[in-house]
């Protein structure tokens, strides 16, 4: 991209000074000219690292106590996750005293022996001895250490040169490996995970000589493998660098094969789900992030995002999030952060759709979807999924198809006839669609709300139903006979609009054209020019469902009746077009 801009971009400088940042080419190169992420695939889940508890958790206003901790890690395990890193108990009480609340729970046996447990530290002796002392008498164990690499950091942070940080580094893994040799040969298992925090702006050779000087202290082996976790710490390029920065040190770590490669990718530019994504492509086995999205500033990549993504692609994340809903109550509670309703799949409004062409889409898709699952004899929870608009099918995630259409003034046809169908049971002929979704369309323009499922049926039933059983025009008495196959005639007394009353009479070959020739001959004759009948199985309590599209004297008019008995509903069809043209 050039500074110049073309004849057809009209868009002018901002009064931002852009100027003052660097572009990352500057700050980060990174040596590898060919890459094979590009043309990598998904076909299994990377191991999951939540670091809620840890991360998460310093980012909140209000930080975990033990009880929303205990909820939150409860939560975790549940789901499946397998290494949960849990405090930095070296910060406070709090951090220190949920550590030790979990080491009481493993020696009663209640934490599930293949749970690791993760604990944070820097590289700080008094901090890393504090550590140990919270992990004592526990095993699977995983000592996190980290210290910031980047160049910034080393110059305004912890004031030193490279080799500096890397002896300040390399001092504390040694630290790490003597008090873990010291713990004994019973104690239980620990392993350990380094930190080049803010990898993203350190420069590549010097992270990797970091990162090999920790492998060889700890000396990670098929028995002890060493998690190198690579941070995002700040994320200030596009994913593309980052996945070129991973797939340079996955090509280039010592003893590579003992070595976990981990992501950690933050969100400062909105990239953090496509950094891991693209990170796992390059060769990251492991990724750490927060559910929902918490963490500093812009927050820790998203797990949920992250795992659905991957459900989403027909690879299973091999975490449950089929009661997402379950899932986002426990983080709101615990965080205090509510979740966006745009929220990728755990969102309040990401399985619904409010505008017109994407319900008439959704509604077809779901037609055919259960069309498809009978055709197959499976359950539709277990058929291919195809729906328009819905990337997954809500149910994975256990909602339900309630939110799924909303109607308001942006909606069209499809939407209606599509709530009308799910909540009532009634299947609006296509014709009359646009009709009614013309009445909707001029309330909603009206009040400007939405429109729920009640108001809907509230406002046709008022529209159509009303005028067929308690408008001007009624029948007080009617008896509908047939002499003979094929002859029908009804007997009636018509209540006119004014309350006086005339006694018709009608035959047709059929019961509706009987009535009509009776309507005519108290002068509100009515032309049928169509008739749906249905039977209507869920919903309101009728059986059948009878829609007349009539014309009168140049208009046109649908009438509708519901009843038990299908000559009821017609009867009462024909009363709501009556009322409607004679009104
Ligand atoms: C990217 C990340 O998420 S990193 C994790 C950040 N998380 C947190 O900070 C939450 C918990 N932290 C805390 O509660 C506190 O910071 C504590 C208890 C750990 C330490 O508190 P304090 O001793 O008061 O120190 P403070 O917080 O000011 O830390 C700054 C000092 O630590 C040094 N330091 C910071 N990180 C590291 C590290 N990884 N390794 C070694 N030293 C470090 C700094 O250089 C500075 O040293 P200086 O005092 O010699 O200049
Ligand atoms: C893994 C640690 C150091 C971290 O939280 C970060 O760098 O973002
Ligand atoms: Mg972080």
């Amino acid at each position: 991209m050039t500074g110049v801009t073309p004849f057809w971009n009209p868009q002018r400088p901002s009064p931002m000074p852009s100027h003052r940042y660097r572009n990352v080419f500057e700050r980060v190169d990174v040596p590898l000219r060919e890459r094979s992420w590009p043309d990598n695939r998904f076909t299994a889940a990377p191991l999951w690292v939540p670091v809620d508890l840890r991360d998460g958790n310093q980012a909140l206003a209000e930080p975990m106590d033990t009880a929303r901790k205990t909820k939150m890690f409860d939560l975790f395990v549940r789901m499946g996750y397998k290494e949960i890193e849990v405090a930095y108990p070296s910060a406070s009480r709090t951090d220190f005293d949920f550590v030790r609340s979990l080491a009481a729970r493993q020696a009663a046996g209640d934490l599930p022996e293949d749970v690791a447990i993760s604990v944070f530290t820097p590289a700080r002796p008094e901090l890393i001895e504090r550590t140990f002392e919270s992990v004592a008498g526990m095993s699977n164990v995983l000592v996190h250490l980290y210290t910031a690499t980047a160049p910034a950091w080393r110059d305004l942070v912890l004031r030193g040169s490279r080799a500096d940080v890397k002896a300040l580094v390399a001092d504390a893994a040694e630290l790490v490996a003597k008090l873990a040799d010291r713990r004994g040969p019973d104690a239980g298992s620990m392993r350990f995970e380094f930190s080049p925090e803010v990898f993203n702006l350190t420069e590549p050779d010097y992270v990797l000589e970091v990162c090999d000087r920790v492998t060889e202290i700890w000396d990670a082996c098929a028995d002890r493998p060493v998690v190198h976790n690579l941070p995002a710490t700040v994320e200030v390029a596009t994913p593309n660098i980052y996945a070129d920065q991973i797939e340079y040190m996955s090509r280039n770590l010592a003893r590579r094969e003992h070595v976990i490669l981990s992501v950690h990718p933050h969100n400062d530019r909105g990239t953090g789900v496509a950094c891991a994504e693209l990170a796992v492509l390059a060769g990251a086995q492991r990724v750490e992030g927060c559910l929902f999205g918490n963490g500093e500033r812009t927050g820790n990549v998203d797990l949920v995002t992250l795992g659905l993504n991957l459900h989403a692609q027909g690879v299973d994340p091999m975490v449950d999030f089929s009661d997402i809903d379950a899932v986002k109550a426990v983080v709101e509670e615990c965080n205090r952060i509510e979740v966006h309703p745009r929220h990728p799949y755990g969102g309040e409004l990401v399985y619904t759709a409010f505008s017109g062409t994407h319900q008439d889409a959704i509604s077809k898709g779901m037609i055919h979807h259960a069309a498809r699952a009978a055709e197959l004899g499976v359950e539709a929870s277990q058929a291919p999924w195809d729906v328009p608009y819905l990337p997954i099918d809500p149910a994975d995630v256990g909602r339900s198809y309630e939110g799924v259409i909303r109607v308001n003034s942006q909606s069209g046809k499809g939407g209606m006839a599509y709530l009308l169908r799910t909540h009532y049971g009634i299947d609006l002929p296509k014709d009359f669609q646009p009709v009614f979704s013309k009445v909707v369309q001029r309330a909603t323009d009206e009040h400007g709300r939405e429109m729920e499922p009640k108001d809907l049926w509230e406002l046709f039933r008022a529209t159509y139903l009303a005028p067929g059983e308690d408008g001007a025009w009624t029948l007080a008495e009617s008896a509908f006979t047939e002499p003979e196959p094929g002859e029908h005639r009804v007997a009636a007394v018509l209540v006119r609009a004014d309350g006086t009353k005339a006694e018709v009479a009608g035959s047709g070959n059929g019961p509706l054209s009987a009535l009509t020739a009776a309507l005519a001959e108290a002068g509100v004759p009515i032309e049928v020019a169509d008739y749906t009948q249905q039977a209507v199985t869920s919903g309101v309590d009728a059986a059948a469902a009878c829609y007349l599209r009539c014309r009168a004297g140049g208009r046109e008019v649908w009438g509708v009746g519901l009843d038990t008995s299908v000559l009821t509903a017609t009867v009462r069809a024909a009363l709501s077009a009556v009322n409607q043209m004679f009104d």
